[in-house]
């Protein structure tokens, strides 16, 4: 149970605040994160982490010399968006270029990405190394596809350390790749998490029993087994990892290794420490030479009672990086030279947005989409229960939170742009890049995309009518499937926008109102979205618990259907709002 909040939708942001302020000493505010408080010099690789929070001290704990020069924190279980990862880039650099590490999820991936990219087109050198430690998450024959859990820590702590030694980007990210080749974790669950202000855990888990190859975010595991004694878990753990030997380590005796043990977050020292005695114990046994071991909480999931084990394979140049002096909130190793604080009086000034001209009607159909967009968050708060629990049968349970945050930010960001005149297609861009940059997560990038396809395509010109509004969806769709990269089948919310698209458009072209063509089109994504329980994900990060899902439609797919048949039933009540053909 997560008992201290204020509003459950504020605690991402509330916990940011607090931790800044406990923390002042390391850490400075920017936009999307935070950064060092004090100086790196000039031309230093930066290392940005990042990823959502109820993880700590995964990430903001790990920001300080030595360490990550920056980290973007996203809201809770949900990557943060482009934006964010963006601004924190821009924050912590040095001129050296930026190394993106972070764990492998699909939201990470894919908000970190197109920062990377945006980096890039600014002159800003850019390389991101995903961590992949996870063994239950995928075989290995597919390592990239496996998740990051605690073992973040070691490539962390090795590109910091290059960085700090003066490496170039080229060899912090080969020191990066390096450390997540040779880091190896396991982990097993006794409960899930409960949220802020939700009032189930996320996954529970019978008594006497305990879920083997656990997510960081409240997924159940990949199997499940009898509670173990604590030796045993020393020797499911050990003998797991023993069986996972990365490239380059051709024996294990006489290997050196760091075990990081770790606490998932209701799991007491104690407990660990009688785990690790076991550990030490079997790692002896066949010959492991144990090297700066560690016990403690490194990545968490805020109440979950579970713990994992990792194993860093050192090799000369990994020992010393790992070796190396840091001094950040959470992990403190040696002693760093004095640093002197940063100078932040020049940074990050808020972009003034000018509003380019429209004609009156695009003006007019704007006041009219920006209560559409208010229908939208209404939809997504009575459903916001929902939308988490189905997203917690093989997700994380974010899809309702996440979805809530973006629909009331790209809601007020439309306000906005119609108070200051905007036309229906920058007012649409700007609710996207609010959405994306609020929200956050898969979902929160892929409407971010929609909104700001249907508004290019719609434009400040004329008023939205139906043949434009299906050539703008049928952009969002497009959008989607090249950002997202998933196909009609892998289980997302493209199963129900393709044939919702599909449908707009072939009942426009008929000769269909708006209203009547979308009324048919929100028919056939509800059926969609309803069809996909019948699916196996393939993509995001319901793909390593596929079978869980299986009965169960898609959270992204039956959010997409709820909204457009929530549309549909305001079009064809106020059909004033359409005309046949040509006006919306
Ligand atoms: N590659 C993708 N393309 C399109 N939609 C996707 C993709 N990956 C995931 N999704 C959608 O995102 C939904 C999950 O959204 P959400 O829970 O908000 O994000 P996250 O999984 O990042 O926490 C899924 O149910 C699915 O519909
Ligand atoms: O959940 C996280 C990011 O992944 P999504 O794919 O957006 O869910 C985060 O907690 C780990 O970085």
């Amino acid at each position: 149970m997560t008992r201290l909040y204020n509003a459950p939708e504020d605690f991402a942001d509330e916990m940011v605040r607090g931790f800044v302020a406990a923390n002042g000493r390391y850490v400075r505010a920017v936009p999307g994160g935070v950064a060092r408080a004090t100086a790196s010099p000039a031309g230093e690789v930066a290392v940005v982490i990042g990823g959502g929070s109820g993880h700590y001290p995964a990430f903001g704990g790990l920001v300080g010399p030595g360490l990550a020069h920056g980290a973007a924190m996203g809201n809770l279980f949900a990557s943060p968006s482009t934006q964010q990862v963006r601004s924190v880039a821009t924050a912590a650099q040095q001129g050296g270029g930026v190394l993106f590490t972070y764990g492998n999820y699909a939201g990470d991936v894919l908000n970190f990405d197109a920062a990377q990219e945006q980096l890039r087109a600014a002159g800003i050198p850019c390389e991101t190394v995903a961590v992949t430690d996870d063994v239950s998450s995928a075989a290995l024959a597919e390592k990239h596809k496996r998740r990051g859990i605690a073992g973040d820590l070691t490539v962390f702590k090795a590109a910091g350390a290059a960085a700090a030694e003066g490496y170039d980007l080229e060899e912090v990210v080969r020191v990066a790749r390096l450390a997540n080749e040779r880091t190896r974790s396991f982990g097993v669950a006794f409960t899930g998490c409960t949220l802020p202000g939700a009032e189930e855990p996320l996954f529970s888990v019978p008594a006497g029993r305990m879920a083997v190859g656990l997510g960081i975010h409240g997924e159940s595991g990949i199997g499940e087994t009898d509670v173990p004694t604590a030796a045993g878990l020393a020797e499911l753990m050990v003998g797991r990892l023993l069986e996972d030997l990365p490239d380059g380590v051709a024996t294990v005796a006489g290997a050196r290794v760091v075990p990081i043990l770790n606490g998932l977050g209701a799991v007491k020292y104690e407990e660990l420490f009688v785990v690790f005695g076991r550990v030490a114990e079997l790692l002896a046994q066949v010959g492991v030479e144990v090297v700066d071991p560690q016990v403690g909480e490194f990545c968490t999931s805020f109440d979950m009672a579970g713990a994992s084990l990792t194993l860093f394979w050192l090799d000369e140049e990994l020992e010393r990086l790992w070796s190396a002096p840091a001094d950040t909130p959470a992990f403190r190793r040696g002693s760093v030279a004095p640093v002197a604080y940063a100078d932040t009086a020049e940074v990050l000034a808020d972009e003034v947005q000018v509003v380019p001209a429209a004609s009156d009607e695009s003006r007019v159909a704007a006041e009219r989409l920006g209560e559409v967009l208010a229908l939208v968050r209404q939809t997504v708060d009575e459903h916001v229960h929902e939308l988490g629990g189905l997203d917690s049968i093989a997700g994380d349970g974010d899809h309702g939170i996440g979805m809530q945050r973006g629909s009331h930010a790209a809601g007020d960001a439309a306000c906005v742009a119609i108070a200051a005149g905007a036309g229906a297609g920058t007012m649409l861009e700007r609710a996207g890049d609010a959405w994306s940059d609020r929200a956050g997560g898969t979902s929160g990038a892929l409407w971010g995309v929609a909104l700001r396809s249907l508004g290019a395509a719609i434009g400040d010109e004329q008023a939205p009518h139906a043949a434009s509004v299906a050539a703008g969806v049928a952009a969002a769709g497009e959008g989607i499937r090249a950002y997202g990269k998933a196909k009609v089948g892998d289980k997302t919310m493209v199963d129900a926008l393709v044939p919702f698209s599909a449908t707009l458009t072939r009942e426009v072209n008929g000769g269909a109102s708006l209203a009547e063509a979308w009324a048919v089109a929100a028919d056939a994504a509800v059926a969609a979205a309803a069809a996909t329980a019948d699916l196996l994900p393939r993509m995001g990060r319901a793909r390593p618990h596929a079978e869980k899902s299986l009965g169960t439609p898609d959270p992204g797919a039956h959010s997409f259907a709820l909204i457009v048949r929530a549309v549909a039933d305001v079009l064809t009540e106020r059909a004033g709002l359409v005309t046949k053909g040509t006006t919306a």
